[in-house]
C-alpha cells in the first residue's frame, strides 16, 4: 500500500468522485444481497406457503429494485471512470514536468523507450486500477461482509460449515498475489526494454541501414520480444496453476452447503427457500473471492506500475533554482572559473582538473584540445547542466547557483555541432528560446544568420513545417536555423560547440560569416578541433586530459613548444611545406 500512499496527492483531490462511486456501489450491493431474500420469500411464502396475493408486490419490488440498481450502476461506473481519468491526468502532467526538471546526469543513464513506456503503459495500468480495481476491491469486501451477515441470520451452523474451506481459499489467493506481483514487475520491465529497442532503432535508422545491420537489429528485437513473451508466459503459468485450485476450493464450499443444508431441510430445520437463498449468498462470497485473483492481478500490475512511476517522481533534483534566486533580464557576461574540478562519476577519471580562468565580458575565448579533453564539460558546467565536483563558477561576480536556472540558461546560447530541430514550423524553431519574439525579430535573426534567402525559397517560407530532427533541410541549412535561433534568443554568453565541423568548407564559410555576426558584443566560447576556428579569438585555452596546459593568443602560443604548436603543425603541415618549398 506504500505505493498508493505515496501517490495519494494525485487521486485524493478527486475523493468526491470516488465517494460517489462507492456510494452507488453500496446501493447496488444492498439491492444485490436483497435478491436472494426476495427469492426466499417467493419460494417459502408464495410457492410453498400459498400466499399468492404476495406474488405481484414481490414482482413489482423486484422490478423497482432492478431499475434503481441500473441507475446506480450507471452513476457509479461514470464516477469511477472519472476518478481514474482525472487522477492520471495530473499524474501524467507531473511526470512530464519532472522529466523537464531532471538533470542531465539522470538522462545519461535513462533509456528513452523505457521512459516512454512508463509515461504511457504504466500510467494506463495505474489508471485502470483507480477506475476499476479500487471499486472492485471495495465491492468484494462489502459483498462478502454483508452476505456472511445475512447467512448468519438464516443459520449460524450452516454458515460455519459452508465457509469451512474459505481460509484455504484466502491462503491460495494470498500466495497467488505473492507470486504474481514480481511477475508483473518483470512484464513491465521487459516492455520498457522492448520500447527502448524500437525507439533506438527508429532514431538510429540511418546508422542501421548504412551499416546493413537490419538483421542484427531484428534479432535484438526478437530477443527482447521473446523476453517479453516469456515473462507473460510465466504469469500465465501462475494464473493457470492457481485458478483451478481456487475454483476447486470454492466448489468444496458448495458441496458442504448442499450436504449439510440438505440434511437441515430434511429435518425441517431449514426451509427450501432459505437453502436456495443461502446458495445465492454463498456464490456472492465465493465468486468475488475467486475473482479476488483477478483483482489482485490488477492491483499487482498497478502497484508495479506505480513503483516505476515513483522512480521518476522521486528521482533527486540536485540542480534547481534556490529560493530568492536572482532573476535578471540580461547579464554583463564576465565569467570566472575558480579552481574547478569535474568528475562525472566516482569510477571515472576527472574530466576537468583545477581549472581557473577569467574572461571579461564580450571577449572571445577559443577552447581547443583533443577528443575527450574536457571542452564540452567546460561549457556544460557553465550552464549548470552538471555541478562541478570542486571549485566555483561565477558570472558577473556571482556564483551560478545564485541565479535562477531560467535566467542562467536564457543568458547562455548554444550552437552545437548538430542542433536539434523540432517537427514544427521554421518560425517556431527559430523562436524556440524566446517564444514571444515577433515575426520581424525572427526574420531579422534569420537574415543575420544567412538563412533568410533559403527560407524564402521554400514554398511556405517561415511557415514551412520541418520533419522530425529537421528532416528536409541540408546540414548547413539546419545549422543556419540553429544560429538564427541563438540570435533570436539574444544571449549574453554564447557557446559554439564544434558548430562548423559537420559541414563542408563552402558551407562553413557561409556559417562562419553568420557566426561572426552572432558573436558581436557577446562573451563567446568557441570549442573547436580546428585551429582555423579559434585563431582569431582574444584568448585561446588548450586542454589536455582535463588540464589547462596553455593559454594565450594564437600569436603568443605558436612560438611556444607544446600541444598548441603540435596541433598547428599537424593541421597546417601541407601549407607549411608548400611555403617552405
Ligand atoms: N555525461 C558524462 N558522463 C560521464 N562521463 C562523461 C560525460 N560526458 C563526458 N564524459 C567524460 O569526460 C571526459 C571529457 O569529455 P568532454 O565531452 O568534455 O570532452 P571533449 O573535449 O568535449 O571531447 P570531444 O572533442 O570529443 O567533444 C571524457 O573522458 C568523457 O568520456
Amino acid at each position: 500500500m506504500e505505493v498508493f500512499k505515496k501517490l495519494k496527492e494525485y487521486y485524493w483531490p478527486y475523493k468526491r468522485l470516488f465517494c460517489v462511486a462507492i456510494g452507488m456501489l453500496i446501493v447496488t450491493l444492498i439491492i444485490t444481497v436483497s435478491y436472494p431474500i426476495i427469492l426466499q420469500q417467493t419460494i417459502d411464502r408464495v410457492i410453498t406457503g400459498g400466499e399468492y396475493q404476495l406474488a405481484v408486490p414481490l414482482a413489482m419490488t423486484f422490478i423497482g429494485l432492478m431499475v434503481i440498481k441500473g441507475v446506480a450502476t450507471y452513476i457509479g461506473q461514470y464516477a469511477g471512470d472519472m476518478f481514474g481519468i482525472k487522477s492520471v491526468f495530473e499524474l501524467r502532467n507531473s511526470l512530464y514536468s519532472k522529466l523537464q526538471r531532471l538533470p542531465f546526469s539522470y538522462y545519461d543513464n535513462a533509456k528513452t523507450g523505457d521512459l516512454m513506456s512508463r509515461l504511457t503503459a504504466d500510467v494506463e495500468g495505474f489508471r485502470f486500477f483507480l477506475s476499476f480495481g479500487f471499486v472492485e476491491l471495495s465491492r468484494i469486501v462489502f459483498l462478502v461482509t454483508v452476505s456472511i451477515g445475512v447467512m448468519l441470520y438464516y443459520s449460524v451452523s450452516l454458515t460455519i460449515v459452508s465457509l469451512l474451506s474459505m481460509p484455504l481459499l484466502v491462503v491460495a489467493v494470498m500466495r497467488f498475489e505473492k507470486l504474481v506481483h514480481p511477475a508483473f514487475r518483470g512484464i513491465r520491465k521487459s516492455f520498457g526494454k522492448l520500447n527502448t529497442n524500437v525507439q533506438e532503432n527508429i532514431s538510429g535508422i540511418n546508422t542501421v541501414k548504412s551499416l546493413s545491420r537490419e538483421s542484427f537489429q531484428t534479432d535484438k528485437f526478437n530477443d527482447s520480444n521473446g523476453n517479453y513473451r516469456d515473462n507473460y508466459l510465466d504469469t500465465t503459468m501462475i494464473w493457470a496453476k492457481y485458478f483451478p485450485l481456487m475454483e476447486f476450493l470454492g466448489n468444496v464450499s458448495i458441496v458442504f452447503l448442499f450436504g449439510y443444508g440438505g440434511y437441515l431441510v430434511m429435518n425441517d430445520t431449514l426451509a427450501v427457500g432459505e437453502l436456495v437463498a443461502f446458495y445465492s449468498l454463498l456464490s456472492y462470497i465465493i465468486f468475488p473471492i475467486m475473482n479476488l485473483g483477478f483483482t489482485v492481478n490488477l492491483f499487482s500490475q498497478s502497484k508495479a506500475s506505480g513503483e516505476r512511476l515513483l522512480e521518476i517522481l522521486e528521482a533527486p533534483e540536485p540542480i534547481k533554482t534556490k529560493e530568492h534566486a536572482i532573476d535578471v533580464e540580461s547579464m554583463e557576461g564576465e565569467v570566472l572559473f575558480d579552481d574547478v574540478t569535474m568528475q562525472y562519476r566516482e569510477e571515472d577519471d576527472v574530466a576537468l582538473e583545477n581549472l581557473s580562468l577569467h574572461v571579461t565580458a564580450g571577449k572571445k575565448v577559443g577552447i581547443i584540445g583533443a577528443t575527450g579533453s574536457g571542452k564540452t564539460t567546460f561549457t556544460q558546467l557553465l550552464s549548470r547542466f552538471y555541478e562541478p565536483t570542486d571549485g566555483t563558477i561565477l558570472i558577473d561576480g556571482k556564483p551560478l547557483a545564485d541565479y535562477s536556472l531560467n535566467t542562467l540558461r536564457r543568458s547562455i546560447g548554444y550552437v552545437l555541432q548538430e542542433s536539434f530541430l523540432f517537427s514544427s514550423s521554421i518560425k517556431a524553431n527559430i523562436s524556440y528560446g524566446r517564444p514571444e519574439a515577433t515575426l520581424e525579430e525572427i526574420i531579422e535573426s534569420a537574415k543575420r544568420a544567412n538563412a533568410h534567402d533559403f527560407i524564402m525559397e521554400l514554398p511556405k517560407g517561415y511557415d514551412t513545417m520541418l520533419g522530425e530532427r529537421g528532416l528536409g533541410l541540408s546540414g548547413g541549412q539546419k545549422q543556419r536555423i540553429a544560429i538564427a535561433r541563438a540570435l533570436c534568443q539574444n544571449p549574453t554568453i554564447l557557446v559554439l560547440d564544434d558548430a562548423t565541423s559537420a559541414v563542408d568548407m563552402k558551407t562553413e564559410r557561409h556559417i562562419q560569416q553568420a557566426l561572426e555576426e552572432v558573436m558581436k558584443g557577446r562573451t563567446t566560447f568557441i570549442i573547436a578541433h580546428r585551429i582555423s576556428s579559434v585563431k582569431h579569438a582574444d584568448e585561446i585555452i588548450v586542454l589536455d586530459n582535463g588540464k589547462m596546459v596553455a593559454k594565450g593568443t594564437h600569436e603568443s602560443l605558436i612560438p611556444q613548444e607544446g600541444l598548441y604548436k603540435r596541433i598547428y603543425e599537424i593541421q597546417y603541415k601541407d601549407q607549411l611545406s608548400a611555403v617552405n618549398r
